[in-house]
C-alpha cells in the first residue's frame, strides 16, 4: 500500500467509505461543481499516476467499460495521448448508452484522435504496450463480469505488464472486498489501484489486498463526508500508545492472567503468556488448564505459573486483564462462568469462543458484562465468528466489516475479526481495518500471540477499541518487518519475542 505522506508527523487514520458513503460524497461534489469537472479530475489523476508508476511507458492500453468508470478511463486516455503516449482504447459497451459524462469523455477522446476499438477484447494480445489501465467497472460493479466484460477481465489477467485499476479492480466489491466470482477468476489483479473520491474498505480486507496492489487515493477535491470506517495508521496507533514514564513501576501496567492450554495444547498458553510479558503487562500469571503442566517456564522465569485452583482467588482480587481460551479445549468451559463474572478486562480467544458459541447461557453472561461496564474483546477468526453468529465462514468473509459489527452489537463487546485486513469493531461507532500484517502470519499460534499481546498491552481504564487497534497494528507490523528479510511462515514463538 502506498498511503504515506510527506508530513513530518505520522499519518492520521484514513477515512473509508462504503458504496453509500461514496455515492453521498459523489453527490455532494457534483452539487458544488460544474458538470464533467469530477470526471475530468478523475481521469487526469489516473493519467498522472500512470506516468508516475510507469514513467517509461510509451504505449498504453486502456480497457473502458459501459459506465462512468469507463468515462474516467477515456479522459485518462485522451490526456496520455496529448502527453505523447501511444494510447489504444478498447471500449466494452454500447457507446449510444453511455451515461452523460462518459459520453462526453468519449466524444473528447475521439476528437483528440485516440484510437478507439469497439470490438470485443476476447483474445486480446498485447502488441508492445507497456501499461494497461483497467477502467471497466468501478463502484457500479454488482455482479460477476460476464460476456465481453468477462473477456476484458480475462485479457487483463493474462496481461504480462503492469495494470493500473481505476477506482477498483474490476470484479471486486469495494464495500466488502469480496470477489463476485466465488472462484476468484473474474477479477482483475492490479499492481496499482487509484481510489477516487473516497477510499473504499474493500480494498483493504478479504480479497482486496490480493487484487488491488498498491493503493493510491485522490479525493478529487470533494467535500468531506463522515466515514463509515477507518483504516488504522501509524499516527492513529501512536495517539493511543500508553507512555512508559520514568517513575512507572510494574504495578502501573496492570496484571495479566492467562488461563489457557488444555492437555496437549499448553504451547498456546505459553505463546500468549510470553507475548503478554513482551507487550508490557505488569505481572503476568499463567494458569494452565492442563493439571500438572509445569511449574515454571525455564526460558521465561518472569512468568508466574499458578495452579488452576488459585484462579478464583486471583479473579476475586479483580484487577487483572484475563486472557482466556488459547488452546483451551473443552476444559475451558469449567472456568468461563467465573471469568465472565469477575474479570474487569477480558480477552476471549479460540476455544473460549467455540464454547460460548455452543452455550447460550454463557453468551447471556457475556452480554451482561457489557451492560455493567466490564470490557471484553473477542478475537475470532472467520470460522469462530461464524459459529458465534450462527452463519458460515463464507458468509462472514462476504462482508467482514458487517459481520464484526453484528457480533459486537449482539454481545456488547469489541470484536477483532482476524485475517487479511483484520476488522476491529465495537457495538457503536465506525469500525477499523488494519493494514499491517501479511500471509507470513498464516501459521499456527500467531493468534495466541495476538491474544496475549492484547492482554499485555491493554491498560486499566483504557478503551477496549483503542487497545485492540494498537495490538493488531503492532502484531501485523512485526510480521511486516520480518517479511522484509524472510520468506515463508513466521514461527509464532519468534513472533512472541519480536513484537
Ligand atoms: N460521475 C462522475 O463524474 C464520476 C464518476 N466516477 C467514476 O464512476 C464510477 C462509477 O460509475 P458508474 O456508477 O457508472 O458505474 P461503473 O462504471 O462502475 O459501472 C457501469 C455500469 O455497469 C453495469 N454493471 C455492473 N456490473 C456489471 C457486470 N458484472 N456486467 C455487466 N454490467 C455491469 C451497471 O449497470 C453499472 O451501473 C466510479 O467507480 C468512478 O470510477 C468518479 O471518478 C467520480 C466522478
Ligand atoms: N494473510 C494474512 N494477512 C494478515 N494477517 C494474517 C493473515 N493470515 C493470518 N493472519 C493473522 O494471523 C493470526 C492467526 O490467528 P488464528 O487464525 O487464530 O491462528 P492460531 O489459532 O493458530 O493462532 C491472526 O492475527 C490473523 O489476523
Ligand atoms: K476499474
Amino acid at each position: 500500500m502506498q498511503l504515506g505522506t510527506a508530513a513530518a508527523s505520522p499519518p492520521a487514520p484514513w477515512p473509508l467509505h462504503g458504496a453509500q458513503g461514496s455515492r453521498a460524497s459523489e453527490q455532494a461534489a457534483q452539487a458544488e461543481l460544474p458538470p464533467f469537472t469530477l470526471m475530468r479530475r478523475a481521469g487526469t489523476a489516473v493519467a498522472r499516476l500512470a506516468l508516475a508508476v510507469a514513467p517509461h511507458a510509451r504505449r498504453v492500453w486502456v480497457a473502458c467499460g459501459p459506465g462512468n468508470n469507463g468515462g474516467d478511463g477515456l479522459v485518462a486516455a485522451a490526456w496520455l495521448h496529448r502527453a505523447g503516449r501511444a494510447v489504444s482504447v478498447s471500449l466494452v459497451g454500447d457507446p449510444a448508452r453511455l451515461p452523460a459524462d462518459a459520453a462526453r469523455a468519449l466524444e473528447e477522446a475521439r476528437a483528440a484522435g485516440v484510437p478507439i476499438q469497439q470490438t470485443p477484447v476476447y483474445g486480446f494480445e498485447p502488441r508492445g504496450e507497456d501499461l494497461a489501465i483497467d477502467a471497466l467497472l468501478g463502484l457500479g460493479s454488482s455482479r460477476r463480469p460476464e460476456g465481453p466484460l468477462g473477456d476484458a477481465v480475462a485479457a487483463l489477467r493474462r496481461w504480462p505488464g503492469p495494470v493500473l485499476a481505476v477506482d477498483l479492480p474490476t470484479g471486486l466489491d469495494g464495500e466488502t472486498g469480496r470477489v463476485f466470482d466465488t472462484e476468484l477468476r473474474a477479477c482483475v489483479r492490479a499492481d496499482h489501484t487509484l481510489s477516487l473520491l473516497t477510499l473504499k474498505p474493500g480494498l483493504f480486507t478479504a480479497q482486496g489486498r490480493d487484487h488491488a496492489g498498491t493503493v493510491w487515493w485522490h479525493d478529487l477535491g470533494a467535500p468531506t463526508v463522515a466515514p463509515d470506517a477507518w483504516l488504522a495508521s501509524e499516527g492513529a496507533v501512536q495517539a493511543v500508545r500508553p507512555a512508559r514514564l520514568h517513575a512507572h513501576h510494574k504495578g502501573s501496567f496492570g496484571d495479566v492472567i492467562v488461563v489457557a492450554g488444555a492437555p496437549g495444547m499448553v504451547g498456546a498458553a505459553l505463546l500468549a503468556a510470553r507475548a503478554a510479558v513482551r507487550a508490557g503487562g505488569g505481572r503476568v500469571y499463567l494458569v494452565p488448564l492442563a493439571e500438572d503442566a509445569f511449574a515454571v517456564d525455564p526460558t521465561h522465569p518472569e512468568l508466574m505459573v499458578r495452579p488452576l485452583g488459585s484462579l478464583e482467588p486471583m479473579l476475586r482480587a479483580g484487577t487483572g486483564t484475563v486472557v482466556c481460551g488459547c488452546g483451551g479445549g473443552s476444559e475451558v468451559a469449567q472456568i468461563l462462568p467465573a471469568v465472565l463474572h469477575a474479570a474487569p478486562r477480558l480477552v476471549l480467544d479460540a476455544d473460549a469462543l467455540n464454547t460460548m458459541a455452543a452455550d447460550e447461557a454463557l453468551r447471556t453472561l457475556l452480554s451482561h458484562r457489557g451492560a455493567r461496564g466490564a470490557a471484553t474483546i473477542l478475537t475470532p477468526h472467520p470460522l469462530e465468528a461464524a459459529r458465534l453468529l450462527g452463519s458460515s465462514s463464507a458468509d462472514v468473509q462476504a462482508n467482514r466489516v458487517a459481520a464484526a459489527r453484528e457480533l459486537a452489537g449482539r454481545l456488547r463487546v469489541t470484536v477483532v475479526l482476524k485475517g487479511s485486513g483484520t476488522v476491529i469493531a465495537g457495538p457503536e461507532g465506525p469500525s477499523w481495518i488494519n493494514p499491517t500484517g501479511n500471509a507470513a502470519l498464516a501459521t499456527p499460534g500467531t493468534g495466541d500471540v495476538l491474544a496475549g499481546w492484547l492482554g499485555g498491552t491493554w491498560r486499566p481504564g483504557e478503551a477496549a477499541l483503542d487497545a485492540a487497534v494498537r495490538a493488531v497494528w503492532e502484531h501485523g507490523a512485526a510480521a511486516d518487518r520480518w517479511a522484509a528479510t524472510h520468506r515463508g511462515p513466521y514461527p509464532a514463538s519468534e513472533l512472541a519475542e519480536a513484537i
